[in-house]
């Protein structure tokens, strides 16, 4: 097993002018599970698609389990389940896995067939027949059938109801648990990856604006709240990530607070949302290439 499950260097993707994703240096280590956020057209489905080879990089590095990705690569190792849950409507479950079978070199059949008679999910039954959070969970059994090390779901509760996303979250939980393997899943609702979640990547109009261990940087950051008139002299001894200010307080998130000398200002610990929320809304102007 790889100490670091991607690691991306500069990487870019352009279309046309304009830029996908640009400038994104990470490293994730191997084993945990990576929520990957930010809000439409941020560059999450771009990031995914080049992890899975579906898109080639214009620019920089990337590397999965310790390899470059490319064709007959490290993608045998890695697999993918899209928005559409990545299923042929006309084909019936048990030729899904034929389908998998014959597709992949780690296949291992009674993974998917033990999970689909779990889930009372019959064989001969049409994909198209199938409830929406059933198709889930048999897109779950085939990426799991293929033994991966890296597990990549883009957005794979988005078209759910509430519990067939509840089912699908505790399935994917108990399914990393049982297997170990790196799981990555984009949401653009920070709340439902929370649960689930241990490190986090934060994507806005095409750059990397947060990453990190969940828990590290949630111990990393405070909000301070306050007075606005001290609220400047307060700020200036701070590395301020992201200032709100209300008719009579201000709120100013930090990096690594240190300690505010000032009897009217309390500080608190941020939750997940509020950290990635003021994150995404730091003042930043993109550049013409990463607007449309
Ligand atoms: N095939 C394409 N041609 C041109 N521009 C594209 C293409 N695919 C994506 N883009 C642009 O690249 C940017 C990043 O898109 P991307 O689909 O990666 O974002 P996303 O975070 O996955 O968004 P969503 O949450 O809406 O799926 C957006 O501005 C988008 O318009």
């Amino acid at each position: 097993m790889t100490e670091t499950a991607i690691a991306t260097k500069k990487l870019g993707r352009r279309y046309g002018r304009k830029w996908g994703l640009k400038d994104c240096s990470l490293r994730i280590p191997a084993g945990r599970v990576v929520g990957l956020v930010g809000p439409n057209g941020a560059g999450k489905s771009t990031l995914m698609n080049m992890m899975v080879g579906l898109l080639r990089p214009t620019e920089g590095e990337l590397e999965l389990l310790g390899e470059p990705v490319g064709p007959n690569s490290v993608l045998e190792r890695v697999a993918y389940i899209d928005q559409e849950h990545s299923l042929y409507r006309n084909f019936k479950v048990r030729d899904m896995l034929t389908a998998g079978r014959m597709l992949n070199t780690r296949w291992d059949q009674q993974i998917a067939v033990e999970r689909l008679r779990e889930r009372n999910i019959p064989l001969d039954r049409k994909v198209g027949e199938l409830s929406g959070g059933q198709r889930a969970q048999v897109a779950l059994a085939v990426a799991l059938a293929t033994t991966p090390e890296l597990l990549i779901l883009d957005e794979p509760v988005a078209s759910l109801d509430p519990l067939a996303r509840k089912e699908m979250m505790s399935a994917l939980m108990a399914a990393k648990a049982e297997t170990g393997c790196t799981v990555v899943l984009s949401s653009h609702v920070v709340s439902e990856l929370e649960r689930l979640c241990d490190y986090l990547v934060v994507l806005d109009y095409g750059q990397l604006r947060l990453v990190g261990d969940i828990d590290e940087l949630l111990d990393q950051h405070r909000l301070l709240i306050g007075p606005v008139p001290t609220a400047d002299q307060v700020a200036a001894g701070q590395d301020v990530v992201h200032r709100e200010d209300d008719v009579d307080r201000t709120t100013l998130l930090v990096r690594g607070a240190r300690p505010v000398d000032h009897p009217q200002w309390r500080v608190e610990r941020v939750n997940l949302e509020t950290l990635v929320m003021q994150y995404l809304s730091m003042a930043y102007r993109p550049t013409p290439e990463t607007v449309a």
